[in-house]
């Protein structure tokens, strides 16, 4: 087996999130997305993951995020492998998922959608409005409350996604091509915003991208070539 790694430089202790020897391969096609990678984030880190189409940069996001399993190897969630955690907590609280298209819910409003959210994680029904319209609030959105997500402009249905990844606030941030939909302007303002959040809550990000401009801002970046990680 192909073994490749990227550590990130903590200030020491177990990192955040670590993956050893993840290898997956997708039965259907036998497609060996990853072959071999190890990584560890630190805490403060914001990495971002890059290589060219069908390296397997989403394939390990997902790994990293609980959301697939490996074929072999482990992620574990300091120090603990994921297989010893409840995962459907661990995604619901320690995650934060973001992605391409948004997955917002088409009928619901921006307070409803980060809401939903809240359910998952387990946050008391009458504390729910309030801390979405906090978080709306925090990503820029107070005046957008109850507006839909068809009425709503791209880089705002992207806020919203931020803004519902971070309703049980979790430690980490995993997103999958976050401005991959937006023009130039918006992509600057969501990268903003991620740094923000990096900066005033201390929310590690590991984010896949194919834009220079992202990982241009990122503290490091690990490349994947053909399902392994690649030196810069
Ligand atoms: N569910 C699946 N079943 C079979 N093959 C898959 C599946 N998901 C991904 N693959 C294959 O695994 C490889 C890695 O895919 P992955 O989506 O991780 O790449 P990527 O680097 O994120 O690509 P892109 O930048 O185009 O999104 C590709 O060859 C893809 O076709």
């Amino acid at each position: 087996m192909i073994e490749s790694r990227s550590m990130g430089e903590g200030p020491g202790g177990p990192p955040l999130l670590c993956g050893e020897g993840l290898t997956r391969t997708y039965e259907d096609g036998g497609v060996r997305a990853l072959r071999g990678v190890s990584i560890a984030v630190a805490p403060g880190e914001f990495v971002a993951i890059t290589g060219p189409s069908g390296c397997g940069k989403s394939t390990l996001l997902h790994l990293l995020g609980g959301l697939d399993r490996p074929s072999s190897g482990t992620v574990s969630y300091r120090g603990r492998p994921l297989g010893e955690l409840d995962l459907d907590d661990f995604r619901a609280r320690e995650v934060g998922f973001v992605f391409q298209s948004f997955h917002l819910i088409p009928t619901l409003d921006a307070m409803e959608n980060v809401q939903v959210a809240m359910m998952a994680g387990g946050v008391p029904r009458a504390e729910r409005p309030a801390r979405a319209r906090r978080l709306l609030e925090e990503v820029g959105l107070s005046h957008r409350l109850g507006h839909e997500p068809r009425r709503l402009s791209i880089g705002e249905r992207q806020r919203v996604a931020i803004a519902r990844a971070l309703a049980n606030g979790p430690s980490l941030l995993l997103a999958d091509e976050p401005t991959g939909n937006l023009d130039s302007v918006s992509e600057r303002e969501i990268l903003g915003l991620l740094a923000r959040l990096r900066r005033e809550r201390g929310i590690v990000l590991v984010v896949v991208t194919h834009s220079a401009e992202v990982a241009g801002e990122a503290t490091r970046e690990v490349r994947l070539r053909d399902g392994v990680i690649v030196e810069p």
